[in-house]
């Protein structure tokens, strides 16, 4: 839809601007997408088309397909990839850069502008050993969990469509390609910074951080020092996301600073998973075999990840001392939301002495039973203040010691006195924090193997699910159960 005169666009006219293209060619390549063959239509998700005044029923036509895929530039698209660079597990990385994804120009929207970034689109200067590709299994859990995340409420970049082609490609068996449509209002990265930073490149340091401050932290283009003012909101809005991704069990499997955004957004959805027998060790990448991006890893890593920009933006922010003072936001930032969440998750209205003690607590429990992380927040809002435990049975069966998780229940069900809430009142506002449904491995996988037999039915049904987390849809209880015993040998690594 045209925002301005309501009227339906073709792919063609999409109103395109290209402000990162507006940058000095150091920044980025312009180059055209690498068409697919016969490239088909496979899902499309309705609230981030409408981010940007679009209609998915629009976007299963060809034109769109085309734009979308790479094989027809709009218009009024300027086609680039940027140049980053980045520390992976830790280790300086060099010259890394979109190697598979291109740019095709900002969208309007109610929101803002939303860059548009098709994955998957061909080579670029910088795929380095890399296909420019990316496989459907890949492009499905990309486009799946960005959704996901979004009606989570945790902030992240979206997709609006993905798109096939029966086009071999190689990992460790031959899959297809597919190609994900990206948006979010910028996907400049930590290692964007650090690629100048890096080379000695003050005035493209500074050119890339007015760029960032003057279109999305207009509101530090005044200040005394506005690269710190900018550090250290990057800092605060990177511990609130880590925040949320602990409060959901959501783990990113790649924390490297060339995946972490400058807006705070959960960005690039690689062997990610959703905590199912909680274990704070849990790794879900299988190629971080030293667990750098653990569970319980992510907070720390994700003050690293500060460190590493704020190191990069030093030249222009003065002293090491005014740097850590903005990095100093990270951990009350964290803290702050992580137990607003936690009060949230467990009902609880007012922040009480003991209430660190009780979360402690039920950690400890969750560790030593395993028990299901999700299943377990959402049975706990089913919790009754009063009356035998064991008619609590279902959230009871999650754990093996049930003398332990009594214990624990009658130290929760004596701070829920403390406050005045009935049993009913409480469930509702419980289960409006905590998910009945997240995107399990073994579900992604159950709709990705049907995709992978030209079936998309699954994965327009899983989507419709995880759009609505914390809703019971009593017709898709299924979709909340445990995962079934072959899914123990589901591995997710960085193949992609
Ligand atoms: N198949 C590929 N072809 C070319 N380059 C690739 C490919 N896979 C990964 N890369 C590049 O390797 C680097 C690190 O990969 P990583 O898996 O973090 O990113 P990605 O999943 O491709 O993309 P993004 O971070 O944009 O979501 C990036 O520079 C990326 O573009
Ligand atoms: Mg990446």
């Amino acid at each position: 839809m045209n925002i301005c005169t309501g009227t339906a666009i073709t792919a063609d006219e999409l109103p395109f601007n290209n402000s990162f293209a507006e940058l000095p060619p150091a920044f980025h390549t312009r180059l055209m997408p690498t068409p697919l063959p016969a490239p088909t239509f496979i899902a499309a998700s309705a609230p981030a088309a409408a981010l940007v005044g679009l209609e998915p029923q629009d976007l299963a036509g060809q034109d769109f397909v085309d734009v979308f895929t790479g094989n027809k530039v709009a218009v009024r698209s300027q086609p680039l990839s940027a140049v980053y660079s980045g520390h992976q597990f830790g280790v300086w990385a060099g010259q890394l850069g979109d190697g598979r994804a291109i740019t095709l120009g900002d969208l309007p929207g109610e929101g803002g502008q939303m860059e548009i970034q098709l994955k998957g689109a061909g080579l670029t200067p910088y795929s380095r050993m890399g296909d420019g590709r990316a496989v459907l299994r890949s492009s499905l859990r990309e486009f799946l969990c960005s959704e996901a995340m979004a009606a989570l409420g945790i902030p992240t970049t979206r997709a609006l469509m993905v798109t096939g082609s029966h086009q071999p490609i190689m990992r460790e068996s031959v899959e297809t390609a597919a190609v994900v449509t990206r948006m979010a209002p910028t996907f400049v990265r930590f290692g964007s910074f650090e690629h100048w930073y890096h080379r000695g490149r003050q005035d493209e340091l500074r050119i890339l951080a007015d760029y960032v401050i003057k279109n999305w932290y207009p509101e530090f283009a005044g200040a005394a020092n506005p690269y710190k003012e900018l550090l250290a909101e990057v800092t605060r809005r990177t511990a609130r996301m880590i925040a949320g991704w602990q409060a959901v069990g959501f783990m990113h499997g790649v924390m490297n600073t060339d995946n972490m955004s400058i807006l705070g957004l959960t960005l690039d959805y690689g062997p990610f998973g959703f905590m199912e027998a909680f274990d704070a060790n849990h790794i879900c990448n299988h190629t971080d075999q030293g667990g750098r991006y653990s569970y319980a890893n992510q907070v720390p890593v994700g003050h690293w990840n500060c460190y590493a920009l704020g190191n990069a933006l030093l030249p222009l922010i003065g002293t090491p001392e005014e740097a850590e003072e903005a990095l100093d936001a990270y951990r009350p930032a964290f803290g702050a939301k992580l137990d607003e969440l936690l009060h949230a998750k467990l009902g609880l209205l007012d922040v009480r002495e003991g209430d660190e003690a009780l979360f402690d607590d039920m950690f400890k429990l969750l560790q030593a039973n395993h028990a299901d992380f999700t299943l377990f927040f959402r049975r706990l809002g089913e919790l009754k203040l009063d009356g035998d435990l064991g008619q609590d049975a279902p959230l009871r069966d999650l754990f093996l010691d049930r003398a332990a998780f009594d214990a624990w229940a009658l130290q929760y069900r004596a701070r829920l006195r403390l406050e005045n809430s009935s049993d009913e009142r409480r469930r509702a506002a419980m289960h409006r924090a905590n998910p009945k449904y997240v995107l399990r491995n073994y579900l992604a996988q159950t709709a990705i193997e049907q995709a992978q037999n030209g079936d998309y039915s699954g994965v327009h049904k899983l989507l419709g699910v995880l759009e609505r987390p914390f809703d019971d849809q009593p017709e898709n209880e299924a979709y909340a159960a445990m995962p079934p015993d072959w899914a123990a040998h589901l591995e997710v690594s960085c193949s992609s």
